[in-house]
């Protein structure tokens, strides 16, 4: 469960203090999925960014479950950020690794085993079980992207934050990915919270946030 208690987030422009994210609560229920939707720079990414820890609200609460992450210190923060999967627009995989280094490379730094046997379900549950021994740049955009997604779930999360994932995708591949990524959430129980520009993609969601200059809108 997130929960998020009158939390504003100010940036200072020259001189004049300026809310990107202005007195906002929000309650997302364990295992809810989420679209977040907006105009460009309405605070999608910022919002996001303060959920994923990276960022610490100028005022309110945030609480991840039952964790009252936005008065963690940046020990507790780092520790945190290993909790939970991110997965971004330019995928962000490290070209000179693997597919399956990819994927397990960040949990494993994060003290996390994982099992061959794993990995491979993963990848078969995703479609990508043959690209394992390939490099990045010898995948499609689509493939690409659903290596982030395994590399997001594959330490067991509560909690996926996903910033325009489909971003760099044709419609037909961006709904192949978002289907995915939905099924898994839901198999697993994890909370999905997804930035879209995308009406079609955000109507899939059972819980769709509308954000403009930094506050909720209907
Ligand atoms: N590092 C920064 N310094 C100053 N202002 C920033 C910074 N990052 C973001 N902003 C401002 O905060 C506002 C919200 O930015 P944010 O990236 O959260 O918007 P967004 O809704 O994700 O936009 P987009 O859809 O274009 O990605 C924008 O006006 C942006 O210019």
């Amino acid at each position: 469960m997130i929960q998020l208690k009158q939390v504003t987030f100010s940036r200072t422009d020259g001189t004049t203090q300026r809310k990107i994210i202005d007195d906002l609560s929000i309650t997302i229920n364990e295992g809810q999925q989420v679209a977040l939707v907006g105009d460009s720079g309405s605070g999608k990414t910022t919002l996001l960014n303060l959920l994923a820890g990276l960022l610490v609200p100028t005022d309110g609460e945030i609480t991840v479950n039952g964790h009252l992450i936005s008065h963690f210190n940046d020990n507790q923060l780092a520790l945190y950020r290993r909790t939970i999967g991110v997965i971004f627009q330019h995928y962000q995989l490290l070209e000179a690794l693997t597919v399956a280094d990819n994927i397990s490379f960040q949990a494993r730094l994060n003290g996390f085993k994982v099992e061959h046997k794993q990995l491979e379900t993963l990848a078969e549950r995703l479609g990508i079980k043959d690209k394992l021994s390939a490099l990045p740049n010898q995948l499609s955009g689509g493939e690409q992207q659903r290596v982030g997604i395994a590399r997001a779930v594959i330490n067991h999360p509560k909690v996926i934050l996903a910033d325009e994932p489909t971003g760099n995708l044709d419609s037909e591949r961006s709904q192949e990915v978002v289907d995915l990524l939905q099924a898994l959430c839901k198999e697993r129980n994890i909370n999905l919270v997804m930035v879209t520009h995308s009406q079609r993609l955000a109507k899939q969601f059972e819980t769709q946030l509308r954000l403009k200059n930094g506050k909720l809108y209907d």
